[in-house]
Formats: C-alpha cells, sequence, structure tokens
C-alpha cells in the first residue's frame, strides 16, 4: 500500500534503472476539477500525445490527470515522507499503461497498470508555475465544479533534478488498488504558504451542502512489508 516513509539508507542503488523521459504535449490539457477530495487538471487520454517513458517503466505510460495533497497547516502535508520528514505538499502526475491496456480502468486493476510521478512541494518562493493553478482555484471552489483549462505542459512544475525512488505500492484514495509503480523524485519544488492557503479554501462539499474547507487530504505512511525501494 502506499503512500511510504523512505528511509533513504535502506534504498538500493539500481544500474539498470534508466533516465525519466516525461514527454507531454500542453494541448493535451482539458479542464481543471474539484472533485472534492482534490484539485486536478485532467488530461485528455484518448491517444498518445503526452507520455512517460524510461526510469523504471518498460514500455509507454499515458499521461491522464494531476493533482496535490496538503495538509491543514505547513508543516505537514505530503504523503509519503524521507527519513519520517513531511513536506508541505505533494504533486503526483499520473499515467496509465496504454501499451498494454486498452482503458485506464482496466489499467487500474493490473500491478503494471499506473505510473505516478510524485514531486514534494517544500515552503519557501511562491512557484510561478504553480500560479497557473492556484490562481485558478477561486473559479472552482464547490466540489464538482470545473473549468477549461488548456495549454499547460505539467513538466513546468518539475525539478530540475529527475533522479528518484521507485517502488511498487497502491493508489493513496478510494479504492487503493494495487496497481501503482511509484517513482518519487529526490528534489522538491517550491510553494509558498499563500499558494497553500489557497488549496486549503477549496470546498469538499457540493452547492447545496453546508460549506466544508478541504484542509487536508493525505493518506499517512503505509507499512513497507519487506518492499526494496530502488533509487538510480
Ligand atoms: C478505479 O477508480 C479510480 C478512478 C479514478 C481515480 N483517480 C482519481 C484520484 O484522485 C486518484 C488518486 C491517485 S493517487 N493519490 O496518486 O494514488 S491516482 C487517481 S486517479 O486519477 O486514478 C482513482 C481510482
Ligand atoms: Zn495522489
Amino acid at each position: 500500500q502506499s503512500p511510504i516513509d523512505i528511509k533513504t539508507e535502506e534504498t538500493k542503488y539500481d544500474p539498470s534503472l534508466r533516465p525519466l523521459n516525461p514527454n507531454y504535449d500542453p494541448a493535451s490539457a482539458k479542464i481543471i476539477l474539484n472533485n472534492g477530495h482534490s484539485t486536478s487538471v485532467e488530461f485528455d487520454d484518448t491517444v498518445n500525445k503526452s507520455v512517460l517513458t524510461g526510469g523504471p517503466l518498460s514500455g509507454t505510460y499515458r499521461l491522464r490527470q494531476i493533482h496535490f495533497h496538503w495538509g491543514s497547516n505547513d508543516e505537514a502535508g505530503s504523503e509519503h515522507a524521507v527519513d519520517g520528514m513531511k513536506y508541505a505538499a505533494e504533486l503526483h502526475v499520473v499515467h496509465w499503461n496504454s501499451e498494454k491496456y486498452s482503458s485506464f480502468v482496466e489499467a487500474a486493476r493490473q500491478s503494471d497498470g499506473l505510473a505516478v510521478m510524485a514531486v514534494f512541494l517544500k515552503i519557501g518562493e511562491c512557484n510561478p508555475q504553480l500560479k497557473k493553478i492556484t490562481d485558478r482555484l477561486d473559479t472552482i471552489r464547490i466540489k464538482g465544479k470545473r473549468a477549461l483549462f488548456t495549454n499547460f505542459d505539467p513538466s513546468c512544475l518539475l525539478p530540475k533534478s529527475l533522479d528518484y525512488w521507485t517502488y511498487f505500492g497502491s493508489l493513496t484514495v478510494p479504492p487503493l488498488l494495487e496497481s501503482v509503480i511509484w517513482i518519487v523524485l529526490r528534489e522538491p519544488i517550491s510553494v509558498c504558504s499563500e499558494q497553500l492557503a489557497k488549496f486549503r479554501s477549496l470546498l469538499s462539499t457540493a452547492e447545496d451542502e453546508v460549506a466544508c474547507c478541504l484542509l487536508r487530504n493525505y493518506r499517512p505512511p503505509q507499512p513497507l512489508k519487506g518492499r526494496e525501494v530502488r533509487r538510480n
């Protein structure tokens, strides 16, 4: 299950791991959405226009969506931890194995079906690339709201270094399917408190319900149960 606390001393260098090769077309971006549990940017995944190859992956994984996890304060919010330390937030870039499976839903049931790249958000400078997303959150405050959001390449949210840890895990949201090859980037990107506050102002409730803010949406670390965490 995922997330996990990555004990860096116990990770294993694997020379067979290749460089990550994200190749995204900004035209694939379609909408920005508040699904009540997070905010996501959904991409057109009907063709192999935006894909991730390389790293621990064999074959081509098609970009489906990106979304974020955060906490009620800047001290915690990430899902993965590094030597017990949590970051303020975490970005997930979700892909599915379009080479072996014909749909996302089918891929989500296979152990090699999904590949999620996780990027830590560390409190610091405001992030100008993230601003493109946080500036739109006031238009999708209510659960279920969506807005057009195109011409966006999620590579702009990746750190300089694409060095990573990788392990086999699960979705961190129900139905918690054990179908994810996790690729956790070692270098964080920056986010400022004001930007995080905008995520927390999203509502987990719909129009006809009593308003409730989406203050935190991270799952705590799960037991490793003998799994190996490799690094490139
Ligand atoms: C099978 O039912 C599903 C249908 C759709 C989804 N999605 C939406 C979720 O936000 C979500 C959360 C993921 S995380 N935190 O990376 O593990 S991945 C993901 S998703 O885009 O696949 C998940 C299961
Ligand atoms: Zn996630």
